[in-house]
């Protein structure tokens, strides 16, 4: 199968031997016969012109070597084409690699590509005034906004994914998070309204880190998302969120609300409230997301390597 590997040379922690590994995993996947051209990312967002343009030229596969930024930048080149997306996690958090089963270690997935499976993925597609996006895993209103808004400028060291955490607890104790409205429609065709601090709408049930509880009872096998909604103060009704799920308790939490969607609404007419997609900060309120009528065709490596 012919492609690109597309790595993001400032993904994860340890940039010095990034070279190094990637060369070590293109070398890997040729010997399983996939003929690969190796390209680094120029720039946040280059992914996703990056991919389009190999596809343009008869790429039938793009291998993304990095985290879930990346891989949301190269969905926007991939999106409504034939050509497939495969994975080698390179990034902090690498939650779609976690959801999907694929190894953790870039060698060994590189390794398990050898024998594959192909998964179709329903897309889900959001929209802000700043534009359109593609999003595979995630995409939300509120404090999470206002944390990729202010990761954009972070740097995470080598501290790598915990940075979010010391950002997030910065956020908690500095920023006010304003209420806004949030419209949506369950599953059985009824219509709600109602506000909230926070709307994230989740399709992998674990998102790692130190969120690893908060998106119980999502999956990408659902043809769904499910709607966190988290009630004023966040003072109170985030830490909550954190403290209910890590003790299985969420369905008591009285600040959390939640509920199966195909689509939602953010909106705000009196204050700036920050957007994200996949974890990538992508604009200002309003805020629609829905899911899409097309799909992307995934590579799954063969599950035998051990993480
Ligand atoms: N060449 C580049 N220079 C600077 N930023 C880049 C480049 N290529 C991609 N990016 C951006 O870097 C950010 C982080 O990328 P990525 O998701 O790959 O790594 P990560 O954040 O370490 O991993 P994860 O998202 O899994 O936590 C994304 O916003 C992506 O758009």
């Amino acid at each position: 199968m012919r492609g690109i590997l597309l790595y993001n040379p400032a993904s994860g922690t340890s940039h010095a031997r990034r070279a190094a590994v990637v060369e070590d995993v293109a070398t890997r996947l040729r010997s399983h016969g996939y003929e690969l051209e190796t390209l680094a990312t120029t720039h946040r967002g280059s992914a996703g012109d990056q991919a389009r343009e190999a596809i343009a030229n008869g790429a039938e596969v793009i291998f993304i070597c990095g985290g879930d930024g990346t891989i949301h930048d190269a969905l926007q080149g991939i999106a409504g084409t034939t050509a497939k997306l495969a994975i080698i996690p390179l990034g902090s958090a690498n939650a779609l690699c976690r959801e999907l089963g694929i190894p953790l270690h870039p060698l060994k997935a590189a390794e398990a590509y050898q024998q594959t499976s192909q998964r179709d993925l329903q897309l889900t597609r959001c929209k802000t005034p700043q534009g359109e996006r593609q999003f595979l895993i995630m995409a939300g209103a509120g404090p999470d906004g206002a944390l990729m808004y202010r990761m954009l400028t972070a740097s995470k060291g080598k501290l790598g994914r915990w940075t979010y955490a010391m950002h997030a607890l910065h956020l908690l104790l500095r920023a006010r998070f304003h209420k806004f409205q949030v419209r949506y429609e369950t599953l059985d065709g009824i219509s709600h309204t109602t506000s909230a601090i926070s709307a994230m709408a989740l399709r992998i049930g674990n998102l790692g880190g130190i969120f690893p509880g908060i998106a119980r009872g999502a999956s990408l096998d659902n043809a769904h998302m499910r709607l966190f909604l988290v009630k004023p103060p966040a003072m109170l009704g985030l830490p909550l969120w954190f403290l209910f799920s890590w003790l299985h308790l969420d369905r008591w939490n009285p600040y959390l609300q939640t509920a199966d969607v195909r689509a939602f609404h953010c909106e705000s007419l009196e204050n700036k409230v920050y957007a994200q997609a996949d974890g990538e900060w992508i604009g200002t309120l309003p805020l629609s997301a829905e899911l899409d009528e097309q799909t992307i065709t995934l590579l799954i490596p063969s599950t035998e390597a051990k993480r």
